[in-house]
């Protein structure tokens, strides 16, 4: 089967400042991909080029055969992105917000769905009140529950566990993980390497604006048995960039 999602040579860059340079990633159906690395190397940038929301210089993105730059529509329609917390319309409801997104997809049905999501993530006692009075963490899990809507065959996530409590994030990453069983792919940046571990299928370090490392889930089932895990190859892999497991070799 095709995978759902394509890049090829990508690159990107803000005013005076390359980001990426050449990514080539493939994503399957019904894979979990933990995307990481260090501050400031381009995990975000990717995730916004993915979804259309930032423009590529060169390169190709396809989201279920469709080309982000051509197609960029029937691309969107392909996908889940959570918005940037900031991002949500402040002045609406959850509920409000949540319509309109369903309704601006022509698919008023899929807020049943939203609603239940809302549920399980004890988000339903906030969507008749305004955004603005949202925690961080309320705002986070209205944007997972927006990438969600609908039920897209690929679901792309920037950190949006981060700042849930311990309960929310269990219960986001069982939705995740269901998700995945069910054929659909996940794309979700993240700091938390334990996560990455445990959770994802796959997980690839971006590293100098490029993907450095790609662990399939073979080669992560050895580093969760092995001792430093995730954890230390990451830092073996940032020490080669830096130069200085050259120096640790030496010494
Ligand atoms: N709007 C912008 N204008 C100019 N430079 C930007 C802008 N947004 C990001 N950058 C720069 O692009 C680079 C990549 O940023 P990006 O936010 O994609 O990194 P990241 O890997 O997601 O970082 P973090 O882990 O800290 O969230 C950084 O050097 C950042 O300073």
């Amino acid at each position: 089967m095709n995978p759902v999602l394509v890049l090829n040579g990508v690159r990107a860059s803000y005013p005076g400042r390359p980001v990426l340079h050449d990514i080539d990633l493939q994503l399957p159906r019904g894979q979990w991909l933990a995307l990481i690395g260090p501050n400031g190397t381009g995990k975000s940038t990717l995730l916004q080029v993915i979804a259309g929301l930032h423009r590529h210089e060169a390169g190709e993105v396809r989201i279920g055969g469709h080309c982000v730059a051509s197609d960029p529509l029937a691309a969107r329609r392909a996908m889940g992105f959570a918005p940037p917390p900031e991002q949500l319309p402040a002045e609406l409801s959850g509920r409000q917000a949540l319509e309109l997104l369903a309704k601006l997809r022509g698919h008023p049905a899929d807020l049943d769905g939203a609603l239940a999501l809302a549920e399980r993530l004890q988000l339903d006692p906030w969507l008749g009140r305004r955004i603005a009075e949202y925690s961080f963490g309320t705002r986070q899990k209205l944007a997972a529950l927006q990438a969600l809507m609908g039920d897209p065959p690929l679901i792309v996530l920037d950190e949006v566990l981060n700042g849930l409590d311990p309960t929310s994030s269990w219960t986001l990453q069982q939705v995740l993980r269901e998700r995945v069983e069910a054929g659909v792919s996940v794309l979700l940046s993240t700091h938390s390497l334990e996560l990455a571990e445990r959770r994802a299928d796959r997980v690839a370090l971006l590293q100098g604006g490029r993907i450095g490392r790609d662990w399939s889930g073979e080669a992560l089932g050895a580093l969760r048995s092995a001792e430093g895990g995730l954890l230390g190859a990451v830092a073996a892999c940032l020490r080669v960039e830096s130069g200085s497991a050259v120096e640790v070799d030496a010494g």
